[in-house]
């Protein structure tokens, strides 16, 4: 009979650290999906790796429980390497690489010797996976970080786990590097039906990798979804805060836009606001036009009301122009 325990589960757990009532996790479920990326997002503080560390098995929930495939998953008092067998996790941190051995051997060496063939395979497999295929035979100390970070997934992948855990493993990284990264490990997702979890800062790479959604405030889930889903209709002001750059107005400012709301905030993303060519109306002046390669972000300002806006005809306006602007979408909170 098939197993229809859900994959991975949190069921209604808390941790709360001694001494701070409202720090940790508060009483949450969740449930993670087989063969797809969950992104755990939110501010500073709010529970994000603790709930990880929980899915993991490095802290015991105070109340509750973490099952994966319907069994129990053991605190770090109950076994003796801490962490579910079947799951890997990943941070920033490198420093657990063997920087005076090879970049082969930093992953080979987790495999037994009992099989040899099988150990030179799935060394070769992550190799590839990863793309570090050219630098196997490099000592880790003459790494970039970049390429350091692909050994330590590479590493946490050559064991085959189920569950890969990502706590912000993309942070040291600079920008070139980290897309690449982003898409390898998509396309691991994809080809092997590995699961991903990861915690991020970065709003660009959650919605750019991630399946699902996770939004955490103050140890709790706020809501929950796919990021196009959350991006177009986030349910709260935080979650707009978290993905998007985007404008936040009181009432008096929104009624300078011509937008009347009796809700405490309105909301414009940059791309809802255009630049338009009118004769007559040139009640906008632009303060600064922000080159960003393929298109501008303009600042402009009517009655000391200052909205972010993007350009897609670069060089079409001079920082002091005079323009009209079209709001097409906005929300209320
Ligand atoms: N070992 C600990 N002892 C005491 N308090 C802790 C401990 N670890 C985390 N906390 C507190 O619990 C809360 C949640 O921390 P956590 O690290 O889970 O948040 P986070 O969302 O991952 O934050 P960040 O994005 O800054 O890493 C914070 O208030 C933090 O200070």
């Amino acid at each position: 009979m098939a197993n229809q325990s859900p994959f991975l589960e949190a069921q209604s757990v808390s941790k709360i650290y001694p001494g701070k009532q409202s720090a940790g996790v508060k009483t949450t479920t969740l449930s993670i999906a087989q063969g797809k990326i969950t992104a755990i997002i939110g501010e500073s503080g709010s529970g994000k790796s603790t709930l990880l560390k929980m899915l993991y098995g490095l802290l015991s929930p105070d109340e509750g429980e973490v099952k994966f495939k319907g069994d129990r998953v053991w605190g770090p008092e109950e076994k003796l390497i801490p962490g579910h067998d079947a799951m890997r996790m990943v941070t920033q941190d490198t420093d657990g690489l063997n920087v005076f051995a090879k970049v082969w051997d930093n992953i080979a060496v987790l495999l037994p010797n009992t099989d040899v063939a099988a150990k030179e395979e799935n060394t070769q497999r992550v190799l590839q996976q990863l793309n570090i295929t050219r630098i196997a035979d490099k000592q880790v100390t003459f790494l970039s970080g970049g390429e350091k970070q692909r050994v330590a997934i590479a590493r946490a992948l050559v064991t085959k786990p189920e569950v890969l855990l990502l706590d912000e493993p993309f942070n040291q990284v600079d920008t070139s590097f980290r897309e690449g990264l982003q898409q390898d490990i998509r396309q691991i997702v994809k080809e092997t039906g590995l699961t991903v979890i990861m915690v991020s800062h970065d709003p660009a790479e959650v919605l750019s990798m991630a399946d699902e959604l996770i939004v955490l405030k103050d140890g709790e889930i706020l809501e929950a979804g796919h990021p196009k889903q959350l991006y177009q209709k986030p349910q709260n002001l935080y979650t707009a805060r978290l993905l998007t750059g985007c404008n936040i107005l009181n009432q008096s400012e929104a009624a300078v836009c011509g937008i009347h709301s009796d809700k405490e905030h309105i909301v414009i993303y940059p791309e809802w606001v255009r630049p338009t060519t009118s004769w007559t109306r040139k009640d906008w002046m632009i303060k600064q036009v922000l080159f960003k390669g393929s298109h501008e972000g303009l600042l402009v300002e009517k009655n000391e009301v200052t909205l972010r806006l993007l350009n897609d005809q670069p060089d079409k306006y001079q920082e002091g122009d005079k323009v009209h602007i079209k709001i097409s979408r906005y929300l209320e909170f």
